[in-house]
């Protein structure tokens, strides 16, 4: 491939910017690149001198014409957009819109708050055993049309563009409904994939179509190729829940209060790596499109294999912070308690206030289960090796929660 041009829609997010200035730091082939986003970031501008033609395209995902207009003449589109929303901000439906596409035809998950006027069957991920989806109802007629994930390979298809780079989530393995532990495992390791929070539902069925979209024909005649990838928790500048973590912090005069047990290890991943691997996925899915098309690969590093609190603790203790108690402070009935109470004082609140809170059932689960990748199929398939090393990453991070501070100050 000569000269490349590339789409990012969701590239003024957290990732999407360490992504956009990635390509632009270590893609030399590309030419072009288009971003697209509901918001665009005033970092833009400072983008806009360089050699390579950077257009910033204000749109919607759920908007098909949008979509298909920014991805016309591209190679590639890296696709980072979606709405990441563990805490009830948005709805049900609104997560399932960005993210995925209209009703569900396809269904992965039951999920009481979503679709749900019954439970739908579960997935089983890994060692090639995945169960045929389930027709799902028939929409709603408020939920019609509402593409997201959908209109963005609907417009590769329609323009031509051959290669689709989906970020994807761990989260559409777990952890599970279940609190089934996922301990260093990898791509095909055997989990029961049971969700029932709209997010990690939204993001299994964008990654099933994503994958199922490889091979379709696209304009031209030649097969779209996609592979999806799939990052542990994502870590360092810019990281909207460290920054929550680090005020709270500030509020308690210098404290946090260990809530979770230290020996739950949670994944995560420095978010330069993330941008790296989408970099170089982007860059060799052409050449190794029978190896690499259709498949999902997990987002790692050598970051360490800690509990979330004690993570963000590597990070928050150099800018002052304490973690109080070397066991939870509470006993987890009480947590149990504290995180219903808040789903319903959230759901009585609605119609008056958003009330968001960071403990909620769902988020008390998730950093309450084992779940840790550990594996070498991206460096198999296309060279992955992390950039940034585990101490450059930390580095990092730090001084831009250093940053964080002074500019609150
Ligand atoms: N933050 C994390 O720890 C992880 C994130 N991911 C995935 O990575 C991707 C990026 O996540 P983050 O950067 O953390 O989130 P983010 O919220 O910072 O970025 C998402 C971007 O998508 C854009 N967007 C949302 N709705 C849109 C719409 N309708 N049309 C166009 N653009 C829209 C937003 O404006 C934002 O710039 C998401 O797909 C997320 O599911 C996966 C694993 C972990
Ligand atoms: C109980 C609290 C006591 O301090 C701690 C609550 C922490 C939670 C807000 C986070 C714990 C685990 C996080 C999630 C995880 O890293 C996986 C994710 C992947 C994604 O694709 C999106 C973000 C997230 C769901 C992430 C969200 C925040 C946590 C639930």
């Amino acid at each position: 491939m000569g000269q490349v041009a590339a789409g990012n829609p969701g590239g003024c997010g957290f990732l999407g910017e360490h992504v956009v200035r990635m390509l632009l730091q270590r893609e030399p082939r590309l030419c072009e690149l288009r971003i697209f986003d509901l918001h665009l970031g005033p970092w833009l501008d400072e983008l806009k001198t360089g050699p390579v033609r950077v257009t910033a395209i204000q749109g919607d995902v759920t908007q098909a014409h949008e979509v298909a207009a920014a991805v016309a003449g591209t190679h590639v589109v890296i696709h980072t957009a979606g709405l990441v929303d563990v805490f009830g901000k948005a709805s049900p439906e609104t997560i399932h819109e960005v993210n995925v596409q209209g009703w569900p035809s396809v269904t992965c998950c039951g999920s009481p708050w979503t679709w749900g006027r019954k439970h739908m069957p579960s997935s089983t991920f890994g060692m090639g055993r995945r169960k045929k989806l389930q027709l799902g109802h028939s929409p709603p007629p408020h939920l019609l049309p509402s593409p997201g994930t959908q209109n963005v390979i609907e417009a590769c298809v329609q323009t031509g563009t051959q290669f689709l780079v989906y970020t994807s989530s761990m989260e559409v393995v777990g952890p599970n409904v279940k609190g089934h532990p996922f301990y260093r495992g990898n791509e095909d390791t055997p989990y029961e994939a049971v969700h029932r929070h709209p997010y990690p539902c939204s993001k299994a069925l964008a990654e099933r179509l994503v994958l199922e979209a490889n091979g379709r024909k696209v304009r031209g005649g030649l097969p779209l190729v996609t592979c999806a990838l799939r990052p542990t928790g994502i870590y360092g500048e810019g990281h909207q829940i460290m920054r929550d973590f680090y005020h709270q912090g500030l509020r308690l005069g210098g404290r946090l209060f260990r809530a979770i047990p230290a020996s739950v290890e949670h994944g995560r991943v420095y978010v330069g790596n993330v941008a790296w691997m989408h970099v170089l996925v982007a860059r060799e899915l052409e050449q190794r499109a029978a190896l690499m098309g259709g498949q999902v690969y997990f987002c790692y590093d050598k970051s360490p294999y800690k509990s979330y609190e004690d993570f963000n603790m590597e990070f928050l203790r150099p800018c002052g912070l304490r973690l109080v108690g070397t066991r939870p402070l509470l006993p987890y009935w009480l947590l149990v308690f504290l995180a219903a109470l808040n789903a319903l004082l959230q759901w009585l609140l609605r119609p008056l206030l958003l009330y968001a809170p960071l403990l909620n059932p769902y988020t008390l689960a998730v950093a309450n289960t084992t779940f840790t990748v550990s594996t070498n199929k991206a460096q198999r398939h296309f060279g992955y090796e992390p950039l940034f090393s585990w101490e450059d990453s930390r580095t990092r991070t730090i001084r831009w929660v250093q940053g964080v501070e002074s500019s609150s100050q």
